[in-house]
């Protein structure tokens, strides 16, 4: 069995990550496995321990870090976001294609150790649209806004390093080319089996 793609959807704070993944998980039958992340941020109203975010303290997540359990973390505008190792490398394993919605410090570190891995970059229309996404989706006081935005900048400027950028004007024509460019990458010559290859070449020798 060949092993899954590794995606990595990133992107600015308030870009729409969160909603292009759900949109995209209602049509992608969920052939693909989202990565639940762990953080020091304190939850949201609605957000759930293991659904959202596995929550924890910063000793807990400072053990984890010295445990060597994550694949990437980092410090976002005053809290830690990391992946956690063991469930994605069991699911890349398994077969089964894993997108991580990361921020870009934690992207260039799965990039060092993920050579496969394949990089997508959601951009906003402008930054004033991201700042009115910010402001209007009401989960962060005014301060955090500006780190958020602040971050932003620094974020867009990284855009040439990923393979793909997709810019969320609309979700579902977002949803629509993210989509094709994960069916495209199951095309690379790199995934095609070698059972397959010599059935190609023993047709074509016996002249059938
Ligand atoms: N294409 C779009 N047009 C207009 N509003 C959008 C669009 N995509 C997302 N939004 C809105 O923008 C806000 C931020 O979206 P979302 O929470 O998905 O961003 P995010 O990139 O996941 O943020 P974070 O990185 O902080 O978790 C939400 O209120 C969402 O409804
Ligand atoms: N490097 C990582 N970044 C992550 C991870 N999980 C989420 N994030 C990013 O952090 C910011 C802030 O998220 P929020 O939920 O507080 O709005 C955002 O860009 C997320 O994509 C992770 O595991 N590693």
């Amino acid at each position: 069995m060949s092993r899954g793609i590794l995606f990595v959807l990133s992107g600015p704070s308030g870009v729409g990550k969160g909603t292009v993944r759900s949109a995209l998980f209602e049509r992608d039958n969920h052939k693909l496995i989202y990565s639940i992340s762990a953080t020091t941020r304190l939850p949201r109203a609605g957000e759930v321990d293991g659904v959202d975010y596995f929550f924890k303290t910063r000793d807990e997540f400072e053990a984890m870090i010295n445990n060597s359990e994550f694949i990437e973390y980092a410090e976002f505008v005053g809290n830690y976001y990391g992946t956690p190792k063991k469930y994605v490398e069991d699911q890349l394993a398994a077969g089964q294609d894993v997108i991580l919605e990361i921020e870009v410090q934690g992207a260039a570190q799965v990039h060092k150790m993920f050579t496969d891995a394949v990089f997508i970059f959601l951009a906003p229309p402008s930054l004033k649209e991201l700042r009115k996404r910010l402001e209007g989706r009401g989960t962060e006081e005014d301060d955090v806004i500006a780190g958020r935005l602040e971050t932003a900048i620094r974020e867009i400027i990284l855009m040439s390093e990923y393979d793909y950028a997709v810019i969320n004007d609309d979700v579902q024509t977002a949803v629509d080319k993210i989509q094709t460019i994960i069916q495209a990458e199951h095309y690379r010559v790199k995934y095609i089996e070698d059972s397959l290859k010599n059935k190609i070449l023993l047709d074509t020798l016996g002249g059938n």
